[in-house]
């Protein structure tokens, strides 16, 4: 009787319908929680999810802030969409280490104007040091963070985002979308603070990233050798003539008031004598400034990228590099077309995006015309220099 009474409790117990659905609600929640859980974990591991707080900032979000807060607001920000790798971050900051006192605003010395060349999000907050966490992939996904290695160099304006973007299409390779400029200027804050930056990368997986300035920062061989003697180093250079042009053409969108490009050009205009304290001239003149790395690196451990042909035939400058770089060559043909509005090659499908995507509006600007004889002049000036780095280099870039 007493069993019997038990047991029709029980059973009303179990078959009451609050409770019914009580249950059915709390396996719910159990299966979101664990789909949760699953979801952030796969989101973690995925290579391509790269976000710093320039990006984070571009879209509007608070993702970088995020990225260096507690666990759980972390977790938020990893389920959130993720914003594009590309997306305007074409950084650039102005050169700044060509430099005399009197042209620092048009050697683009960052200190006397920010220029934050195409980073349109960071303009206005006044030069500072990447913050750790801020530049590179989530913080808790599976891998480590790695020093790089593999750097892009150089040169300002030579097309080294266009590379770069491009690479990052290669599941083996993690770059950081900003520019570090550590080894010129944040060298003090240390290796461990540059590590921070860089993204997890797995097994196999090459850390990269590119600071233009590099190239023509004196103590920047010595600083990356200390790193590692194998440091691999990527050198895009481009017609020193039109790398000038693109240059001032920079400097001229932030400044309009700024002088004339001829009257840059010249300390006389009479004589013809060209003004190499500009930085705009002066970065051009490749061969003094790869004699710098040559001391302190083998040629064999650089490569130079033709910008030119980095436009013209995209997958053949990237198949050198992936070779360089010791991987299999999956960046092919396919995966660019020539955008006619753009003017330059693009992407059929970004990293981490099933969309086409080409770089931003401050890669591919519009010249300014120069008059011809000043170009002849520049032509004539940059030719030994020239001369001198296809001897060096084994490779006849075709510009003169
Ligand atoms: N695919 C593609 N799309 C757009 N632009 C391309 C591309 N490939 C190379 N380039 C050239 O890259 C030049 C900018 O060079 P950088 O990215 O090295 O500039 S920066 O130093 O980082 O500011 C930029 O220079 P300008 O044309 O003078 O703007 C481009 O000519």
């Amino acid at each position: 009787m007493e069993y019997s009474l038990v047991c029709h409790n029980l059973y009303a117990f179990s078959f009451s319908p609050v409770k019914n659905k009580l249950f059915l609600l709390g396996i719910m929640f159990l299966l979101w929680v664990y789909m949760l859980y699953s979801c952030v974990g796969y989101c973690a591991t995925m290579p391509s999810l790269v976000v710093d707080n320039y990006r984070g900032k571009e879209t509007g979000s608070v993702v970088g802030k995020r990225i260096e807060n507690n666990g759980r607001v972390d977790l938020m920000s990893r389920l959130l969409p993720r914003p594009q790798p590309w997306v305007d971050i074409e950084s650039d900051y102005d050169e700044p280490s060509v430099r005399t006192s009197s042209r620092d605003l048009l050697n683009n010395d960052v200190d006397a104007y920010r220029g934050a060349e195409d980073w349109d999000e960071m303009r206005g907050e006044g030069q500072r040091a990447p913050e750790p966490g801020a530049m590179s992939s989530f913080s808790n996904g599976s891998g480590s963070k790695k020093l790089p290695q593999a750097i892009i160099i150089g040169v300002k304006k030579g097309g080294t985002r266009a590379l770069l973007e491009f690479l990052r299409v290669h599941p083996d390779i993690r770059a950081v979308g900003a520019e570090p400029h550590f080894f010129d200027r944040n060298y003090e804050n240390g290796l461990e603070w540059y590590r921070e930056l860089m993204p997890k990368t797995l097994e196999g997986q090459i850390t990269m990233e590119k600071t233009p300035s590099y190239f023509v920062t004196r103590e920047a061989p010595a600083r990356i050798s200390t790193m590692s003697r194998d440091t691999k180093l990527i050198v895009v250079v481009r017609d020193p003539v039109t790398r000038a042009i693109s240059d001032y053409t920079q400097t001229l969108s932030k400044n309009p008031d700024i002088p004339t490009f001829e009257s840059l050009t010249f300390k006389n205009r009479t004589t013809g004598l060209i003004d190499t304290s500009w930085s705009a001239i002066q970065i051009g003149i490749y061969a003094k400034h790869l004699d710098n790395w040559l001391q302190y690196f083998p040629m064999g451990q650089i490569l130079f990228v033709s910008g030119e042909r980095l436009i013209s035939d995209p997958a053949g400058e990237l198949g050198r590099v992936q070779d360089f770089l010791g991987l299999k060559r999956i960046i092919t043909d396919k995966h660019f077309y020539f955008n006619q509005t753009k003017g330059f090659p693009c992407l059929k499908k970004a990293e981490g995006s099933s969309k086409p995507h080409c770089l931003g509006k401050t890669k591919g600007r519009t010249h300014p015309n120069i008059h011809p004889e000043v170009v002849q002049r520049l032509r004539d000036f940059y030719r030994p220099f020239n001369m001198k780095f296809y001897q060096m280099t084994g490779h006849n870039f075709g510009w003169d």
